[in-house]
């Protein structure tokens, strides 16, 4: 199974702490020029979330962003935040879905004045159609009444719009008049991800003001809380989706790569009293080396180092997410070291740390049985 995490990006602190508090125990990781992201599971639910805070600005937003598609490359980027709404049937509290996203502020300045040069991203076709999914099903709010969700352009630029009669303002109006709501970061994850072979890339914003003087009203109001609250409910039930979207491609990715298909019978396992059975499998799929003949390991520190390396082969294939990856290196360290400095007498710490390496890497039965050939191997030498 395919464990690679869905990234979400935010602004702000209120909009990352909305994420956050929807996360089961998230775990730091932190990347050697000291951005931090925490990745956990949302609570209740099977995707793996990898959330990071971007600040304020398209530019600081293409940076963290490809820094973020970088260290996880993810099955999708997502940004939450809030946004200034640009037409009055949007609501506070509403939430936005970019379908497109303007980068405004591009242009050229003449003699006769300040010609648009627009640039635009549109959204993915798969993860447009699968918002517009969730949408629709309207359970996405927790059981409350659902706030409308809008489908069409942002505009993203380097300025909060706080009037309806600024420059700024008539310049969005005359040139980008379809634009739904206005923020700062959009087009700078955009840009992050198409660059990154078009990585789906979907933002969500919650209605937090209507671009029009009110602003600091409606931010005493608590609306950037209550709105990116909205954004947040709607963008966790996305990523489920998403993550969900990605395990079925990858199955039916699996079963097309099927090797013979005569294979689909039923195998019968015929051994009896002491004989031990290697594999029983229906279907097996890739180089599958089966022996009669196994070599028990010897020497422990060339077993646990051989170990090392197979736990790498499965997180790269998949089978071992990231966080249980980590762990298990990390035993299997401490493992490696405890070995170098303890007699033979004294296995116990050892072996505890490969009964720790045995229960993270429970679910891939290949390597637990890996694991207690070591374990009996250590345990022989005491
Ligand atoms: N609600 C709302 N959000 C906006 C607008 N423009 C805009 O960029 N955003 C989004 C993207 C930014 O990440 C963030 C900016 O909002 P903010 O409250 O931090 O703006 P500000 O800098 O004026 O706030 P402050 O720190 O001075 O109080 O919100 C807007 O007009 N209204």
């Amino acid at each position: 199974m395919n464990d690679s995490p869905i990234v979400i990006l935010t602004a702000l602190d209120v909009e990352y702490e909305a994420i956050r508090e929807k996360l089961d125990v998230p775990q730091v990781r932190r990347h050697p020029q000291g951005t931090r992201f925490e990745v956990g599971r949302i609570r209740g639910g099977k995707c793996r979330i990898a959330l990071g805070l971007v600040g304020k600005g398209n530019q600081s937003a293409a940076v963290l962003a490809e820094r973020a598609i970088a260290e996880f490359s993810p099955v999708a980027l997502l940004f939450v935040g809030v946004a200034g709404a640009l037409h009055t049937h949007i609501a506070l509290g509403d939430v936005v879905v970019a379908t497109h996203v303007y980068a405004f502020h591009g242009g050229t300045s003449e003699d006769d004045g300040f010609k648009s040069r627009p640039r635009v991203w549109e959204a993915s076709h798969g993860a447009d159609q699968l918002a517009r999914h969730v949408a629709r099903t309207r359970d996405w709010a927790g059981g409350g009444r659902a706030p409308e969700v809008h489908f069409g352009p942002i505009a993203a630029g380097e300025v909060v719009l706080n009037s309806r009669v600024s420059g700024h303002a008539h310049w969005i109006r005359q040139h980008y008049n379809d634009a739904l709501a206005i923020e700062m970061e959009g087009a700078g994850v955009a840009q992050a991800a198409h660059l990154n072979k078009s990585l789906p890339v979907v933002v969500v914003r919650g209605v937090s003001d209507g671009a029009d003087g009110t602003k600091e009203t409606t931010d005493r109001e608590q609306w950037q809380a209550r709105a990116v609250a909205n954004a947040a409910a709607f963008t966790l039930a996305l990523a489920e989706n998403l993550a969900g979207e990605e395990q079925d491609r990858a199955r039916s990715e699996a079963n097309d790569t099927k090797g013979s298909t005569d294979m689909t019978g039923t195998t019968r396992n015929v051994a009896k009293d002491n004989a031990r059975v290697g594999v029983q499998a229906g279907q097996v799929y890739g180089g599958i080396h089966v022996s009669s003949e196994r070599t028990a390991p010897t020497d422990p520190t060339k077993a646990i180092a051989g170990l090392a390396a197979r736990l790498q082969q499965a997180r790269t294939a998949g089978q071992l997410d990231e966080d249980t990856y980590q762990a298990a290196q990390a035993e299997l360290a401490t493992a490696s070291e405890t070995l170098l400095t303890t007699t033979p007498q004294d296995m116990g710490a050892v072996t505890l740390a490969l009964k720790k390496v045995r229960g993270l890497v429970a679910e891939v039965a290949i390597l637990a049985a890996e694991v207690g050939t070591i374990i009996a191997l250590v345990q022989g030498l005491s």
